[in-house]
């Protein structure tokens, strides 16, 4: 059985006495399970506060980003050894909005999730295509590129650690989730993506989450279907109750 992870994205929300609470609201309410793994993935600023709050407890803090270089002239960034040594677990790397406005490239992507094994830290790598691509025909192609990027020159017992998140772009934020059964078809071609370039093993046992949309009302759906693992939620993880039912809906599905 693939253990299911609920992720949490903030973005570019919360102050850090909001942050706190919602770790104080939510530490001790992860039910105890050994069917999902609940993650708040948290602007760099709060991480060490976060971590703190949270040691002990079944809730995990990851990163939003980091750099790949392990240090170095490279002003306002933030290296894989820092969010280590904050007591950071996971990171997410190449979410659409870095690829889009912050020219994150699948070539840093991919040298970023080599970064993360090489600290310790588990990422959860993003992928997903525009609606232009959607209505072009293009998102199987386009998702599997973007996997064999992220994947290259890894081990195969990393390719199996990795997390990969397919968030298609048309579906972030706008209320338009995809329905389940897009999802999890793409999920499955990701699963075959990773069989054909690593082996089935690997593909049996690497997690696959969906984000776009996701909330209360609609994650036992996408958690129900064969090849999604768990989700990346951004705007339905920034309130402690909510967040809370996301995490439930796994433990019960
Ligand atoms: O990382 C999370 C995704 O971008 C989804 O965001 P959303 O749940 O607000 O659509």
């Amino acid at each position: 059985m693939r253990k299911k992870v609920i992720a949490g994205n903030w973005k570019m929300n919360k102050t850090l006495a909001e942050a706190v609470q919602f770790v104080e609201d939510t530490k001790n309410r992860i039910p105890a399970n050994d069917q999902v793994e609940a993650v708040v993935c948290a602007p760099f600023l709060f991480l060490p506060a976060l971590v703190e709050k949270a040691k002990g407890t079944d809730l995990h803090i990851a990163a939003q980003n980091m750099h790949f270089e392990a240090s170095g002239a490279f002003t306002g960034e933030v290296s894989p050894g820092m969010l280590k040594d904050a007591g950071v677990t996971y990171v997410v790397l190449g979410h659409s909005e870095r690829r889009a406005y912050f020219a994150e490239t699948d070539e840093t992507v991919n040298k970023k999730t080599h970064a993360a094994f090489n600290v310790g830290l588990t990422p959860i790598v993003c992928v997903g295509e525009t609606l232009e691509q959607r209505e072009n025909n293009e998102t199987m192609d386009h998702v599997e590129a973007q996997v064999k990027r992220a994947i290259a020159g890894l081990s195969d017992e990393q390719v199996k650690q990795v997390i990969i998140a397919y968030e298609p772009i048309w579906a972030i934020g706008t209320g338009k989730t995809a329905t389940s059964e897009q999802a999890n078809e793409v999920c499955t071609h990701i699963r075959k993506v990773v069989k054909a370039n690593v082996s089935e093993a690997v593909a049996d046992s690497v997690r696959i989450q969906y984000g776009g949309s996701v909330k209360p009302a609609n994650v036992k759906e996408l958690l129900l279907r064969s090849d999604i693992d768990g989700a990346l939620v951004g705007g339905a993880s920034l309130e402690a109750d909510s967040f809370l039912q996301l995490v439930e809906a796994g433990v019960n599905e």
